[in-house]
């Protein structure tokens, strides 16, 4: 297959490189990590290993974009500038792993090529060239609506082909809507407490995390999604588990005083909660706490 990865950091780079082990793939990335990766190739290192030579490039022309799958590996808030380079080149089908709800961004440029997708692999970029697995998760595609697909289920044959742990799921509203229960959990009380994912397993956090989970729910649920508060908060201590000694994305991102994505994850909630009046007290706390270290935000 012909794959473009769109948005190389931390996730894209690990997601692109095992693909890269099967598939002729082009990674859309900045530099010096661009420079980098064309250079020397691309190491994956910590719970997997490889080292791989994919394409990489800032400045993607229009045939460069053009595949058979684009994968968006972009912040949240960096889809709709992605959407729009994307649709300047010819994709079979564009497919998002981003966190929160970026969906409608890449509808809006893109139409109908888009798929929904979400993984829980971690990552981190260690350097230029170099990302490490900082778990061995799985990765799901889907139609947006929900629904059996074939094209998502030869994306999905195309991934395990490469070694990654890959379904195509019918029910990928339920399954995205689940996963933002996993991130207004996990992701906002460990960037504002600067925990690891483990540290939710007991204690206090673990309390406020299991509250934004089930708001979430309560908003899937006006959002004509049947996710129950009892599967969300399940969600939550399945990925506190599985990810124990993960530093959550948003944890990463106030770490190195990087921007966070709290209007796609806990703001989003907030928002769709009000469009159907879902009170979201626990999510809008988060939000407004995110938001404040966001305006002035220390590091150390
Ligand atoms: N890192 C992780 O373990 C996981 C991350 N996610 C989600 O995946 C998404 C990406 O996360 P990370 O990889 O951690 O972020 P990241 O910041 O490491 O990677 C995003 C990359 O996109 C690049 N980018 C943005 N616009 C670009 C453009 N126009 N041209 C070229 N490059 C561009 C940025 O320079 C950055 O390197 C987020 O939504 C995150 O929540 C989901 C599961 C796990
Ligand atoms: C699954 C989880 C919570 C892993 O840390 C994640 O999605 C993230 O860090 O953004």
């Amino acid at each position: 297959m012909d794959i473009v990865v769109f948005g190389a950091g931390a996730l894209g780079s690990l997601v692109g490189g095992l693909l890269a082990r099967e598939h002729h793939v082009t990674l859309v990335a900045r530099d010096p990590h661009a420079q980098r990766v064309a250079g020397q190739g691309l190491r994956v290192t910590g719970e997997l290993d490889a080292h791989v030579r994919p394409r990489a490039t800032t400045d993607p022309t229009p045939d460069d974009l053009t595949c058979d799958l684009a994968l968006v590996t972009v912040k949240a808030y960096d889809t709709a500038e992605a959407a729009r380079t994307l649709a300047t080149g010819d994709s079979d089908v564009v497919c998002s792993l981003s966190n929160g709800l970026t969906e409608g961004a890449l509808v809006a440029e893109l139409g109908d090529r888009v798929l929904a997708g979400s993984a829980t692999y971690g990552a981190e970029l260690v350097g230029p060239g170099e990302v490490r697995c900082t778990g061995v998760g799985r990765i799901h595609v889907g139609e947006l609506a929900g629904g059996e697909s074939e094209r998502a289920e030869r994306v999905a044959a195309a991934f395990r082909e490469a070694g990654l742990d890959c379904e195509a799921d019918p029910a990928m509203p339920r399954r995205r809507w689940e996963k933002l229960a996993v991130n207004a959990g996990i992701n906002a009380v460990t960037a504002l407490a600067r925990v690891e994912n483990g540290a939710l397993a007991e204690g206090p956090g673990r309390d406020v995390a299991h509250r934004a989970a089930r708001e979430t729910a309560r908003v899937a649920r006006a959002d004509g999604v049947d996710l129950t508060d009892d599967a969300a908060v399940a969600a939550v201590d399945t990925v506190v588990d599985e990810t124990a000694a993960n530093r959550s994305s948003m944890l990463q991102d106030v770490l190195s005083g990087g921007r966070t994505e709290v209007d796609a994850i806990s703001g989003a909630v907030v928002d769709r909660g009000a469009d159907h009046g879902v009170a979201t007290p626990t999510n809008r706390t988060l939000a407004a706490l995110l938001r404040a270290w966001g305006a002035d935000g220390i590091t150390e």
